[in-house]
């Protein structure tokens, strides 16, 4: 099985929401199910903290559920066990190759992946509900795309 693992900072908003969106197309797509595993990890992030109530809630306004989700940090071994992993903005990125140089390759932003655009998904932590719900239809775009460029991969 492939590995793929989302970044961002705190690992209770956007990388979470990635990760589950993602199983959840996953769950369509027994083939691909198959395939990939889901994890995700903040840069910054504390052990064992909770999503965000907003992230959960936008998240269950689309039938996603978020409650059973576990904040963790990132560390070396996620890296090195990750065949993809995905951050959510540049920053990001930089960050992981800044100390982890031997993933080079495997490290892109989740847009520069499907879209080949270097812009970042900006974080909704501190705001309202609009943006986390912009920020969730933002990556639910995006994941759709993700699995749609995996599905193609997988007929080559
Ligand atoms: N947890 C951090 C900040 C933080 C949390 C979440 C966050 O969003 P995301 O999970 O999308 O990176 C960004 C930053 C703090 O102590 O303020």
């Amino acid at each position: 099985m492939k590995q793929v693992l989302f970044i961002c900072t705190g690992n209770t908003c956007r990388s979470p929401m990635a990760e589950a969106l993602t199983k959840e197309h996953l769950q369509k797509n027994p083939g691909l199910k198959e395939v990939w595993n889901v994890k995700s990890a903040g840069i910054f992030a504390a052990d064992q903290e909770r999503a965000t109530y907003q992230s959960i809630k936008v998240m269950d306004e689309r039938g996603v559920d978020l409650m059973g989700h576990k904040s963790q940090r990132l560390n070396s071994q996620l890296i090195d066990e990750s065949d993809l992993v995905l951050a959510m903005t540049r920053n990001h990125k930089e960050s992981v190759l800044l100390t982890e140089p031997r993933a080079e390759g495997k490290v892109f932003t989740l847009r520069e992946y499907v879209q080949g655009e270097q812009e970042d998904i900006q974080d909704p932590f501190g705001q309202n509900e609009d943006a986390y719900r912009n920020t969730a239809r933002e990556l639910e775009r995006l994941i759709r795309q993700l699995v749609k460029k995996w599905e193609e991969e997988m007929e080559e």
